[in-house]
């Protein structure tokens, strides 16, 4: 064990020590002789013999201030004798050169993520505890954090985000993982992660394990934490977390943001884990020995069992080559969430509790409990079986811990009495356990068979994950995107009977549908706030109306409307990740049909378009869960180089229509024409016995765009009621107003469809001379807005000069503005730059660029749904360059 460092009070160090004020030979000595005890000593022998009346167990310092400005303490957030006293010990141990107590696990992790910045990357393991995985969210969501999830078990799936151009600031590691207790290589991880960056840190939650089983510091971690709750106290009386850092300048650090925050452990919390502490060797061994024994016993009832001491365990020499031992907790799967429930519900003796590390034992699932805050969708993607059941072993004796699990096992019956065997009787079982504690266990076990058989490792891992073959799934991803759209001309008029002109943008939205072998459907769409897993055989399915060939119906059906708006709202999610849970449920079960034809999927959806803005962010993902659905159910065929038949864009857009249909009432139909089609849309509404229409425009070249988001909210409705006012109360104004925008997009429609003739020049230049006319024409009808006006200000200003009007409802939202082949680069970025002043968000974007893309290829394999929700909406873009595929357009 290296030497440490005996703790000095202040903010460069909180773990401060009582015995500071002795001499230095006399700490020494202490340090010097417990360097010759084994652990089981160490952990009981504290120094206590230098307090001023040799106290022989550490007195508790319960006051929150000192007196006086020379001593080594002067309040309790900075530094208390009882703490330090502890945190000396703890030191010791851990093999630190600082530890630090602080109020819970968690705490710990909070203090150490304080040590990322905004924009470096953390990486974590894909098996891991919920509270973790919460947090982490939260430094992704609210700290600007790249959190990246991975198997940190195999060092292959760490190797590849240190490369060069990586970010990684932190690898957090489990060893065990929680629940499923894999195992992974702490000296190999720390080795790769150093050797890609030495300013790299390696933090270990060491909680399953305690410094008394392993110790990651010696093994090249930098800081280590554990949840004092559990092993370390091992009463389940006090919360209480601990940091261990392995160099002095991680100690200051650390050191600073406790006491910035005020996180350190509590003088009396202190004292008890100080006291629980000594005892952690001797509970440690028979909480293990006992932990063997059950886990034998369920591994020879034929239950997948996840516990490293275990002959199948597929990282058990990796786990014994860097931990003493197997520790406390082991996990198995019975292959039925309703069998776990009614085991764990039977149980008598383990109590129903989260946590783990007690005298005391437990039984979880840690689906429904320490993992609940995982949504399904991501522990169905990260292979977590909902039916696993967690064992926290006890102190107590072994044969009423089996007594009772055998006992919960029957009752729920998970297992049977094997009549054919030859049993022992209670008398040689009882000799058998005093002389053989390991043999009487699968003794115990030959007395029982699970009612369809023991299950061989695959099959374990196979029920686990509840692949029972009852719903079919797809073979591989299916990566789609759709683009957003700007309406150019005749906005507003188009209520009236006026064409408009909708144009797509190259801001888009993708879309992963991918397998689940879960029975389960899912969308996560963080963007949409939607994240939710329904079973597919609770959907109504009787309520499916009935449908002739592949099209949908016309009609939305109101009870299968009404029951998805029930289902989605037992979730709780919120309004927008509401109507896109029952737009994705309404389209899949109608396009399935009946129960049978299911497959079980997750549509994993992410967009870089801005949502709410009028830009058909609805549209766009309406077409990627239309498209990705006919593609897996065989309605929409991809082959070869020709992409998308016309026919099948029709289909396409048929679909998307409908879940517009679900989140909109009564949509134009315009934003998924051209989500589905790319180019632009001329379409013109049947007003007054007018005939209405939708064609597609094709054939121009796309034009730069810059698109700026006022982010001033406004009210389409009672924008386009106010125009319909205007039009009742001024029809001499508005009138003429209506037919000079037919014109203009008479006009507009023969520039883009080619049939007016102009130099690329003269083009866009007329294009933008109509915009300016329409842009006065909606300012005229009153729906242009200060903040529009100021973009249209900003853009028209020396040495811009360029043109912009509204697009949408106007009253804010968003501005559009051609960006001429020859503007220079550098007046762009100056103009982006005044925008930005103004409050405004501007994108650079093209419009009319493709429709539906169908991705086939490079990144578009397995994982592809991951890649995208890790892609985050700034990175969609990037992500998306490494896309092959198929385009409509
Ligand atoms: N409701 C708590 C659950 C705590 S679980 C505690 C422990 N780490 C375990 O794995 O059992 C929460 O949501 O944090």
């Amino acid at each position: 064990m290296s030497s440490t460092r005996t703790s000095t009070p202040g903010e460069s160090s909180l773990a401060t020590s009582i015995f500071d004020s002795k001499s230095p030979s006399e700490v020494e000595s202490f340090d010097t002789r417990a360097e010759k005890w084994h652990f089981a000593t160490q952990v009981v022998a504290a120094d206590s013999s230098q307090n001023q009346y040799g106290a022989s167990s550490t007195p508790i310092f319960q006051t929150a201030t000192f007196k006086g400005m020379d001593g080594p303490y002067d309040y309790t957030r900075s530094g208390n004798p009882t703490r330090g006293g502890l945190e000396s010990h703890l030191a010791r141990l851990y093999g630190a050169s600082q530890a630090f107590a602080l109020s819970t696990g968690m705490t710990c992790l909070d203090v150490i993520l304080r040590l990322v910045k905004p924009g470096e990357t953390v990486l974590a393991g894909d098996d891991l505890y919920g509270g973790t995985n919460r947090l982490l969210t939260y430094a992704k969501s609210h700290g600007g954090v790249d959190v990246r999830h991975v198997d940190t078990t195999q060092v292959s799936a760490v190797l590849p985000h240190l490369g060069a151009g990586n970010k990684v600031k932190m690898v957090l590691l489990e060893s065990p993982t929680n629940p499923l207790l894999k195992i992974a290589d702490i000296q190999a991880v720390s080795d790769a992660v150093h050797a890609a960056n030495p300013e790299a840190i390696v933090v270990v939650d060491n909680t399953m394990m305690s410094p008394y089983l392993q110790r990651p510091l010696e093994l090249g971690a930098d800081l280590v934490y554990d949840s004092g709750t559990k092993y370390l106290s091992g009463h389940h009386d006090l919360m209480a977390g601990i940091i261990a850092a392995g160099t002095p300048k991680l100690a200051s650090d650390i050191a600073w943001h406790i006491n910035a925050m005020g996180s350190g452990l509590a003088p009396f919390d202190s004292f008890l884990l100080m006291r629980g502490i000594k005892t952690l060797a001797l509970r440690m061994d028979k909480q293990e020995a006992n932990t063997h024994l059950v886990a034998n016993y369920l591994d020879a009832l034929g239950f997948l069992v996840h516990y490293p001491n275990l002959k199948h365990h597929p990282m058990r020499d990796i786990h014994w080559k860097q931990a003493s031992g197997a520790g406390a907790v082991l996990s198995f799967v019975t292959g039925d969430k309703q069998l776990s429930e009614r085991i764990v519900s039977a149980a008598r003796l383990w109590g129903v509790s989260v946590s783990f590390g007690a005298v005391n034992s437990l039984i979880s699932m840690p689906c429904l409990m320490s993992h609940a805050s995982i949504s399904a969708a991501v522990r169905a993607e990260r292979g977590l079986p909902e039916n696993l059941i967690r064992l926290c072993v006890g102190i107590e004796d072994p044969r009423d811990l089996l007594d009772d699990l055998e006992r919960a096992l029957i009752i729920a019956g998970a297992i049977v009495p094997a009549v054919s065997k030859d049993l022992l009787t209670a008398d040689k079982l009882a000799a058998l356990y005093k002389a053989d504690p390991e043999k009487w266990s699968l003794a115990r076990a030959a007395g029982f068979k699970r009612p369809d058989g023991p299950d061989s490792l695959l099959q374990g891992v196979a029920k686990g994950l509840a692949i029972s073959g009852e719903n079919k799934t797809i073979d591989e991803d299916i990566v789609v995107s759709a683009p957003g759209k700007v309406i150019l001309f005749g906005e507003h008029a188009v209520v009236h009977g006026v064409t408009a002109i909708a144009t797509s943008l190259n801001l888009r939205c993708f879309g992963v549908l991918s397998a689940r072998r879960d029975g389960q459907v899912a969308i996560a769409a963080p963007d949409l706030e939607a994240d939710h897993a329904w079973n597919i055989s609770e959907l109504p399915w009787d309520l499916v109306p009935a449908r002739n060939g592949t099209a949908p119906s016309a009609e939305l059906d109101a009870a299968l409307l009404s029951a998805l708006e029930k289902i989605v709202a037992d979730a709780k999610p919120t309004k927008t990740g509401t109507s896109a849970s029952v737009a994705f449920l309404y389209v899949y079960m109608e396009m399935t049909g009946s129960r049978a034809n299911a497959l079980s999927v997750t549509l994993t959806v992410s967009a870089n378009l801005p949502i709410g803005a009028g830009l058909g962010s609805s549209a766009a993902f309406s077409a990627c869960l239309a498209s990705s659905l006919l593609i897996a159910y065989s309605h929409v065929a991809v082959a070869g180089h020709e992409g998308v038949s016309a026919p099948s864009v029709d289909l396409v857009d048929s679909w998307a229509f409908l879940a517009e249909k679900v989140l909109h009432g009564n949509p134009s139909g315009i934003d998924n024409a051209v989500a589905v089609r790319g180019g632009a849309v001329a379409f013109t509404r049947a007003v007054n016995g007018k005939e209405g229409g939708l064609d597609g425009i094709r054939g121009f070249d796309s034009i730069r765009l810059l698109l700026t988001n006022t982010k001033v909210p406004r009210d389409t409705k009672s924008l386009v009621a106010g125009v319909g006012a205007k039009k009742i109360a001024e029809p001499h104004v508005v009138n003429p107003i209506l037919d000079d925008i037919q014109a203009i997009s008479d006009e507009a429609r023969g520039l883009l469809d080619g049939s007016v003739v102009a130099e690329r020049d003269a083009f866009v230049g007329r294009l933008e001379q109509l915009m300016r006319v329409n842009h006065a024409h909606l300012r005229t009808l009153g729906v242009s807005h200060a903040s529009l006006e100021a973009v249209v200000a900003a853009t028209a200003a020396e040495p811009f000069g360029l043109t912009t009007k509204l697009t949408g409802a106007g009253g804010g939202g968003c501005a559009v503005t051609l960006i001429p082949d020859s503007f220079p680069a550098d007046k762009l970025d100056a103009l982006l730059a005044n925008l930005r002043a103004l409050g405004a968000e501007p994108h650079l974007t093209t419009l009319g660029g493709p429709g539906l893309g169908v991705h086939r290829g490079l990144d578009a394999g397995a994982g592809a749904a991951s890649k995208l929700k890790s892609a985050g909406s700034a990175n969609l873009a990037q992500w998306s360059e490494g896309l092959g595929g198929k385009w409509v357009h």
